[in-house]
């Protein structure tokens, strides 16, 4: 099966081009392409598909094999393919997610996407600002943001000192989360300036998450803490969000999209 590595300030998925492979059981295939020791090595699995109601689909796995509504990072890099591949031919076109529609727009360089902007839609409030939670016997308090799929939100200083591969499984997996959820780690550095690691829901901690971005941009302007548009700083780099909250309410991700290898695997070996 013909493959393609790609990432978005650090957050690496192996897509496949559905519009010509077919994969049988993409759950399944994503814990084995995202191990970095016997596996391709990846934060998880990403389809790119046709779509009946727009230019293209996007189907989204996390390395544990669970399935996502949506991927702020995955879907910048999707753009770029499908642009970059001529899938499309225009520089706006839209995703089909499992949360909705997503319009993009290409910023090109010679026939390539350089840098994407995506519409992540209108976000919700899922907590109150803030809500008290209890974990591992700690005290915090967390925002929630839902932007297609679930977010807890926490500030705090020292975040590059977090030992997130010891707290992060509570964080995610807290019985106030069903369905459990991202956590955004935030210190915030001035009104359009902050910094964020992520523990995501099925991967643990990547470099970079576009809508763990978006819903922080979003908790840090709610609870007065920035303006409308911030700079978030990842692990792997920075993205610009920007939240027309007097307008639209729509909130805008801006960021870049990288094409690493191509290649090729025999699935049974995998
Ligand atoms: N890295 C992604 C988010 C991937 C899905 C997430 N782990 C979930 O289960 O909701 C991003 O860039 O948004």
């Amino acid at each position: 099966m013909k493959f393609t590595k790609m990432q978005g300030i650090g957050n690496d998925y192996v897509y496949i081009n559905c519009f010509e492979e077919t994969v049988e059981n993409p759950a399944e295939l994503s814990k084995k392409v995202s191990d970095r020791h016997f596996g391709i090595g990846s934060d998880g699995l990403i389809l790119i598909c046709p779509s009946k109601t727009a230019d293209c689909r996007m189907q989204m796995y996390n390395a544990d094999g669970s399935e996502s509504e949506m991927c702020g990072n995955g879907i910048r890099c999707v753009g770029k393919y499908v642009f970059d591949h001529k899938l499309v031919d225009k520089t706006e076109f839209d995703v089909e997610t499992k949360a909705g529609i997503k319009h993009l727009k290409i910023t090109e360089e010679n026939g390539k996407a350089v840098k994407i902007t995506v519409d992540m839609g209108i976000p919700e409030l899922t907590s109150t600002v803030p809500e008290p939670i209890v974990i591992d016997g700690k005290e915090y308090e967390f925002i929630g943001i839902s932007v297609g799929n679930p977010h807890a939100i926490y500030y705090m200083e020292g975040i590059d000192d977090l030992d997130l591969e010891s707290i992060g499984p509570a964080f995610e997996t807290h019985e106030r989360f069903p369905e459990r959820t991202n956590s955004e780690y935030i210190e915030v550095i001035s009104k359009d300036y902050i910094r964020m690691r992520v523990w995501e829901r099925g991967s643990g901690e990547t470099w970079a998450c576009g809508t763990g971005a978006t819903a922080s941009a979003v908790a840090s302007a709610l609870s007065g803490r920035t303006l409308n548009t911030v700079e978030v700083e990842l692990k792997g780099g920075n993205l610009t969000i920007h939240w027309d909250r007097d307008g639209s309410g729509h909130v805008f991700m801006t960021g870049p999209a990288i094409e690493v290898f191509e290649g090729e695997f025999d699935i049974n070996n995998l």
